[in-house]
């Protein structure tokens, strides 16, 4: 087995909310793609350091690595050499990029991200960046009651909704979501719900159980896919069938689960590390663990309380 290739890259964003891109010369592995600037992290440094590193090399832009924020981590094995992509979140730099080793830059809105060729690795990417970081859950509630909570999760900066209504029939649930995707346009709203209720609603959310059975994702093409992973195994079947985002619990003690033991943030840390998807942080956890879950390389927080009046 060949020796991983860590290499550091960046989600560089300017003023006017856009997002960088730069276009892999032809004879490069994986050329004439596009990819988030960025290379190879060299001996005795740290990975915010290749980055300022790289960044000065290829754009001529200067930043400050403390002030990046981790977006995700991606372990990826092409047929020819096993990369991890350390990709963090570029805010701020001075300098204006340009293409110093001649390559095409472009700056994009991030709602034109999926109209662009990647290496296969960044994937998981794409989809970190067009997820938010929190999303609500719903808890169990009168059917005309699910907006009032819907409301307020915004207000308290939910970034997404996930409807979860177990006390409703497959029927009751899909008009609901149906109702609430067309009163909330541009709301990423998710169903938690099994494969075969699923129907061709926008975003599919399954426990680990019907995870456990699903074979493939083909009837799920171009729509968001997630499941509940509490296990390592769980994860890898979740990679397997190329999912688009996992929920991982219980990250600590939870009143809806009390019989769960937690896993902790290190054992979080950990699963998190094996994994290329994006991990939300669940059970226990709230928008105050926000930055602990991110440095421990998560994607964001779900979460019943802390949304709700
Ligand atoms: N920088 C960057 N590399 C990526 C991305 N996606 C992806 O699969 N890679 C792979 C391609 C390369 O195999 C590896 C690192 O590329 P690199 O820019 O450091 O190296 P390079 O191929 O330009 O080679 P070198 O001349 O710097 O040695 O990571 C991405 O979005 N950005
Ligand atoms: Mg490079």
């Amino acid at each position: 087995m060949s020796k991983v290739i860590h290499v550091a890259a960046a989600a560089i964003f300017n003023e006017s909310g856009e997002l960088l891109l730069a276009l892999r010369h032809q004879k490069q592995h994986q050329g004439g793609l596009w990819e988030f600037p960025g290379g190879k992290v060299e001996a005795g440094e740290t990975v915010r350091d290749a980055l300022a590193r790289e960044l000065q090399e290829e754009l001529g832009i200067e930043i400050d690595p403390l002030a990046t924020t981790p977006l995700i981590q991606v372990p990826y094995h092409y047929p020819d050499k096993s990369v991890l992509l350390d990709v963090y979140r570029v805010n701020r730099f001075s300098g204006e990029a340009y293409g110093r080793e001649g390559q095409p830059l472009k700056w994009i809105q991030l709602s034109e991200l999926t109209d662009y060729h990647f290496p296969a690795a960044n994937q998981p990417i794409v989809n970190a960046l067009l997820l938010p970081a929190t999303i609500a859950i719903t808890p169990a509630l009168a059917p005309q009651e699910y907006s009032d909570f819907i409301d307020t999760a915004l207000l308290k900066g939910a970034g997404a909704v996930m409807l979860r209504a177990k006390h409703l029939s497959d029927a009751e649930q899909l008009s609901l979501y149906t109702a609430l995707s067309a009163a909330y346009e541009g709301l990423l709203l998710i169903w938690n719900t099994s494969i075969e209720a699923a129907n061709t609603v926008a975003s599919v959310h399954l426990s680990s159980d019907r995870l456990m059975q699903l074979d493939n994702r083909a009837d799920f093409k171009g729509r968001w896919l997630s499941a509940s992973c509490h296990s390592s195994e769980q994860i890898k079947q979740a990679e397997r069938l190329g999912l688009d985002y996992i929920t991982l619990s219980p990250v600590q003690q939870t009143a809806s689960h009390p019989d769960a033991s937690p896993l902790g943030w290190d054992e979080f840390r950990r699963l998190v590390s094996e994994t290329r998807l994006p991990v939300y942080a669940l059970g226990g956890v709230s928008v105050d663990d926000l930055e602990k879950t991110i440095e421990a390389g998560g994607q964001g927080i779900a979460a019943i309380s802390g949304f709700r009046c």
